[in-house]
């Protein structure tokens, strides 16, 4: 069944990401806002203190909903903000990866996606915390994580870049040595790397996690273990056509809580922001503590 259309949006807006024409959107959010009597009120992102700037916004104007329009970075920073609240968040994908939002199967193509704002669902979906921090998506330690941190410490952008460091240090690039206990089962041993995954694919559509549910009170942590260099591509491949798990590298442990024992302090990733905590990592999943807006399902669409 669709549901109401919210009376006002908040719409968190990055004006650096993605390259389209900025202010044609904001005029086609407007005109859609007004075919459909919704009050809109836009934020633009600085890169500085906007999430204060955004909850301000919203203890003023109580949105029915916030729409963040702008790649990755931007979905998990307002989705942060509405964890644990009535507030669903609507996506309107811009960046260059958008991995959660092809996870909830919205549509990529900006036109389309902004049907979104009168024609809806909302479905609650899990997060995860880890030590304190909310994790929506995909968070990673080892080989991935690192090169987040070099790609996020570089100058350039897009898909090239990000290949051309992956290949750079793989070639020297060693497995580290995790102790991992969940509430179910104990892994210890090395690993290329460690995905704590609530969601399915990275932004580059590889998927490290294929059958990954976004609303079964679990996630699961994915590891790649030791593999000869020559067993590379294979894995690639694997990690592009839904197979990883069929991998003789691959173990994966599903569960509600873990505890990861980082003891040679590999770097981490959340959500593709690089972080750094303690070397005892907990993780527990907040079953459906978002609300999300999402296309209706084919059956729901006349
Ligand atoms: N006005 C701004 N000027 C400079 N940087 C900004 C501005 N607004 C936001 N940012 C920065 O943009 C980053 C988030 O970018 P976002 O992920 O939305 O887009 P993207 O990088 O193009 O997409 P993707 O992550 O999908 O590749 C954050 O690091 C944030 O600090």
């Amino acid at each position: 069944m669709e549901n109401e259309v919210p009376h006002t949006i908040l719409f968190v807006i990055n004006p650096i990401a993605g390259d389209i024409d900025k202010e044609a959107l904001e005029e086609e959010i407007e005109t859609i806002c007004r075919e459909h009597n919704i009050t809109h009120v836009f934020y633009k992102t600085t890169g500085e203190e906007d999430d204060a700037a955004i909850k301000k916004l919203i203890a003023e104007h109580k949105p029915e909903a916030v729409f963040a329009v702008g790649g990755d970075g931007t979905v998990s920073q307002v989705a942060a903000l509405l964890i644990d609240t009535s507030t669903p968040l609507g996506i309107i994908p811009l960046g260059s990866g958008n991995g959660l939002s092809k996870d909830l199967h919205i549509p990529q193509d900006t036109e389309n996606a902004l049907e979104l704002i009168h024609r809806h669902v909302v479905r609650n979906i899990d997060t995860l915390d880890i030590n304190g921090q909310p994790s929506i998506h995909l968070s990673d330690l080892g080989f991935n994580a690192l090169v987040v941190k070099r790609f996020s410490e570089g100058e350039t952008r897009g898909p090239g870049s990000y290949a051309w460091i992956a290949l750079q240090e793989y070639l020297s690039y060693e497995p580290k040595f995790y102790t991992i206990e969940t509430d179910t089962e104990r892994f210890e041993g090395e690993a290329f790397m460690v995905t704590i995954a609530n969601a399915n694919a990275f932004g580059s559509n590889a998927a490290i996690n294929p059958t990954g549910i976004l609303n079964d009170g679990r996630f699961e942590i994915c590891l790649i273990e030791r593999f000869p260099k020559a067993a590379g591509l294979g894995i690639l491949y694997k990690l592009y056509t839904d197979s990883i798990d069929d991998s003789v590298y691959t173990r994966k442990l599903t569960c509600r809580s873990a505890i990861i024992h980082n003891a040679e302090h590999e770097v981490m990733h959340i959500d593709g922001e690089p972080v750094k905590l303690s070397d005892e990592i907990r993780v527990k999943i907040k079953p459906k503590s978002l609300k999300v807006i999402l296309p209706q399902p084919e059956a729901e669409n006349e």
